[in-house]
C-alpha cells in the first residue's frame, strides 16, 4: 500500500485491538497509528505490544491524524461526537471511519457538520489474524479515499463494498456477527465429542481445524455449499445421520431468524442512537 496516513482510533476495545493488532501485522507503520481511550490499561498493552502512539485523550490523537476511526460502542457515539464536535475545528478535512453498528450515516452529519467525508466499516474480529470479513459503505467518500480504506481492510482480510446502508446491516449480521455464532457452534461441536468421552483439548483442535478446512475448501472450490456437503454425506453412511438432525431440527431456520434478529437490532440502533 503506498497511500499510508495518520489514522486515530477513538476507543482501543476488541474490534480496535483486532484491527491493529492485523494492520500492523501486515505492515502498516506503528508510527502512523494512535488510539485513545478513557482507562490506561488497553493503552499501554497496545503500546507496548505494538508500538502504536496512545492517549487518553481522543481530541490529542485526533489532531495528530488524517484519518479518524470512530470505534466506540453505538450508545456512546452521540456523546463522544459532540465532544470531538466541539473541540477539533477542521473535521471536514480529515476522513472520518466508523465502524459502530446500526448508526447510519446522516446521523453522523446531525454529530459531527454536514461537511464530513465519512465511510461506514463493518468489520469482525478474525482481522486480528489477517482473516477478517469487511463490509464497506459511503455516501461522500472520493475514489483515493475509498481506495485508502479498502487497503487498510484488506490488509486485515477481505472487503466488500455495497451498495447502501440496508445491505450493510444485512453484511453486519452474518459478517460482524458471524465469529459469534460460529463459537458458539464449535463449542457446541467440541461438547458433543468431551460428553462421548473425547478429551476437551483434542476436541478443541479437532473442531478447529474441521472448521478452517471446511472454509478453506469452501473458499477454493466452484462447486455449490450443497454439493460439498454432499461429497461428504456417504448413503447410508454416519454424515447422513448427523446431517439428518441438523435437518429435522431445521438449522436452516435457525440461521435465518438469528441473521433477521441481528438485522432488527441494527435497525433499532440506528434510531436509538
Ligand atoms: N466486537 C465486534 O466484533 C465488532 C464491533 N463493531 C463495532 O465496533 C465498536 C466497538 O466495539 P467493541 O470494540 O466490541 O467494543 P468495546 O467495548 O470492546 O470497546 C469500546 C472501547 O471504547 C472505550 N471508550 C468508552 N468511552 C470512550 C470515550 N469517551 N472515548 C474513547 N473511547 C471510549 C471503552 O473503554 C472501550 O475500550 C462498536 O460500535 C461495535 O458496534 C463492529 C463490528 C464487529
Ligand atoms: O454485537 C454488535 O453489535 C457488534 C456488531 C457486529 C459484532 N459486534
Amino acid at each position: 500500500m503506498n497511500d499510508i496516513r495518520k489514522i486515530a482510533f477513538i476507543g482501543a476495545g476488541n474490534m480496535t485491538q483486532s484491527i491493529v493488532g492485523g494492520m500492523c501485522k501486515s505492515g502498516y507503520p506503528a508510527d502512523h497509528v494512535f488510539v485513545s481511550n478513557p482507562s490506561p490499561e488497553k493503552l499501554e498493552k497496545m503500546k507496548s505490544n505494538l508500538g502504536v502512539n496512545t492517549s487518553q485523550d481522543n481530541i490529542e490523537v485526533i489532531e495528530q491524524a488524517d484519518v479518524i476511526v470512530l470505534s466506540v460502542k453505538p450508545q456512546l457515539m452521540e456523546q463522544v461526537c459532540a465532544d470531538i464536535k466541539s473541540k477539533v475545528s477542521n473535521l471536514a478535512d480529515k476522513l472520518i471511519i466508523t465502524i459502530a453498528a446500526g448508526i447510519r450515516m446522516p446521523k453522523y452529519r446531525t454529530y459531527l457538520g454536514d461537511d464530513i467525508t465519512i465511510i461506514r466499516v463493518m468489520p469482525n474480529t478474525p482481522s486480528l489474524v489477517g482473516q477478517g470479513m469487511s463490509g464497506l459503505v459511503t455516501d461522500s467518500a472520493d475514489d483515493k479515499d475509498k481506495a485508502y480504506v479498502t487497503d487498510v481492510f484488506d490488509g486485515v482480510g477481505d472487503t466488500l463494498w455495497v451498495a447502501d446502508e440496508d445491505q450493510l446491516d444485512i453484511l453486519g449480521a452474518v459478517a460482524g456477527s458471524g465469529p459469534a455464532y460460529f463459537f458458539e457452534f464449535m463449542d457446541s461441536l467440541a461438547k458433543g465429542a468431551t460428553e462421548l468421552g473425547f478429551d476437551p483439548e483434542k476436541a478443541r483442535a479437532m473442531v478447529q481445524q474441521t472448521c478452517l478446512g471446511a472454509a478453506q475448501m469452501a473458499k477454493e472450490s466452484d462447486l455449490t455449499l450443497e454439493d460439498l456437503r454432499k461429497q461428504v454425506t456417504s448413503k447410508g453412511g454416519s454424515t447422513a445421520k448427523g446431517v439428518e438432525v441438523y435437518q429435522q431440527r431445521d438449522l436452516h431456520n435457525i440461521s435465518a431468524d438469528a441473521v433477521k434478529a441481528a438485522v432488527k437490532r441494527n435497525q433499532e440502533m440506528a434510531d436509538l442512537f
